[in-house]
């Protein structure tokens, strides 16, 4: 019997991780469940953001289905006690690097992208994200100015290895679709960039099936809402995966529509939505739940060897969708709850 891991966190983490976990049960696998808080939640209960028990549990459970942490009652607490630093502390303690954002349009859905219509219609693209390095996991701080001035510091940073790992990762993935992969950086400015171009060319030599292009992350940007049917695959960095990821979800209609995967180099994952926690909806039951859906659905695909599981919730999800359910940030009237119930009566 595989052991889930819940992690529903804070704000709508635990409205919209219930949902998943409803659709799970329902499939009739062997599947055991056991729940540990995280982020503020846990700051509140147990005056840590990853309590001891709570990664133990991540540790020894077969994947893990995460919420979303944050809570702006804990945003003056210092860095290491907020609830960011659980989802920081879970990808870098478990070693999952590689994240993958899939961004795909819904058939019937494009009136709710952000882009027009016949723009919106071809967009079928996986963002593989690094996740374990750069700009967020680098020496970090407050100094003070030769001229007295406060000065905040963040290195950015990637070794040799760690682009070597996420490109490999890329590359697969690309290999496994349509043949395209697009590495993005800054190489023109900075020198990380420089050498993750370097780095991502090198890896090329043994992909030789993969037509491998460059994009600088500004231009990206904008390709992304002009033309986002040019991109297949795209491997990038944190810090700027985690940007476009959150672009590219407008492009489909909606943050609460994409899941992601985070796994390690033997395939054990964390998966969660994109999203954050949104307190601006939370506890009001507006939250779509379809991300943290999604998310259960490249868990049974990913870490449980589940692949037709996966296949039937994905297409509960379209069903569902397409019979015309859909919650606020889509333009519909449906509840967190209702919305959970289309895709189980879909499934
Ligand atoms: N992996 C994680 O746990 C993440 C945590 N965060 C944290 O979440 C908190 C809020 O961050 P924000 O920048 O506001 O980003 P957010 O993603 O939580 O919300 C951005 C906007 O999208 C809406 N939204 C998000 N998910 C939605 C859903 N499922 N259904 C409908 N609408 C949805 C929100 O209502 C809000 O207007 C912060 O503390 C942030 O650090 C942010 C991103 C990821
Ligand atoms: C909350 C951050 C640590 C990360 C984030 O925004 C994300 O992973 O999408
Ligand atoms: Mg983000």
């Amino acid at each position: 019997m595989a052991l889930i891991a819940i992690l529903p966190g804070d704000g709508i983490g635990p409205e919209v991780t219930t949902e998943a976990r409803r659709v799970l049960e329902r499939l009739g696998l062997d599947l055991s469940f056991e729940e540990a808080p995280v982020g503020g939640a846990a700051y509140h209960a147990a005056g840590h953001p990853l309590p001891p028990a709570t990664l133990d549990l991540a540790r020894r459970a077969d994947a893990i289905l995460f919420g979303a942490v944050g809570d702006p009652t804990c945003d003056s607490l210092d860095r290491h006690l907020r609830p960011e630093q659980a989802i920081l502390g879970l990808r870098k303690a478990l070693t999952l690097f590689a994240n993958l954002r899939p961004a795909k349009m819904f058939a019937g859905m494009e009136d709710a992208s952000a882009l027009r219509p016949e723009v919106a219609r071809a967009i079928d693209l996986v963002i593989v994200r690094e996740l374990n390095g750069d700009v967020y996991f680098g020496e970090k701080g407050m100094r003070t100015t030769a001229d007295g001035l406060r000065q905040g510091y963040d290195v950015m940073s990637y070794d040799e290895a760690e682009v070597r790992r996420i490109a490999v990762a890329g590359f697969e993935a690309a290999r496994r679709r349509r043949g395209k992969l697009c590495s993005i950086d800054k190489a023109n400015v900075l020198e990380t960039s420089q050498l993750w171009r370097d780095v991502v060319i090198e890896t090329a030599a043994d992909y030789a099936d993969v037509t491998l292009t460059h994009m600088y992350v500004d231009n990206a940007a904008m390709q992304l809402v002009r033309d986002p049917g040019q991109f297949d695959v795209i491997v990038t960095g944190n810090l700027f995966g985690d940007i476009l990821s959150d672009q590219a979800s407008m492009c489909v209609g909606s943050i609460g529509l994409l899941p992601s995967a985070a796994l390690d180099v033997a395939g054990k994952g964390l998966y969660e939505p994109i999203h954050g926690s949104a307190p601006d909806i939370a506890g009001q039951g507006k939250a779509n739940p379809c991300a943290a859906i999604l998310s259960a659905a490249m868990m049974l695909r990913h870490s449980l060897g589940e692949p037709a599981a996966a296949d039937r919730i994905e297409a509960a999800v379209a069903a569902a969708l397409a019979s015309g359910k859909r919650t606020a940030d889509l333009g519909g009237t449906c509840s967190t709850r209702e919305m959970g119930d289309a895709v189980l009566a879909a499934l």
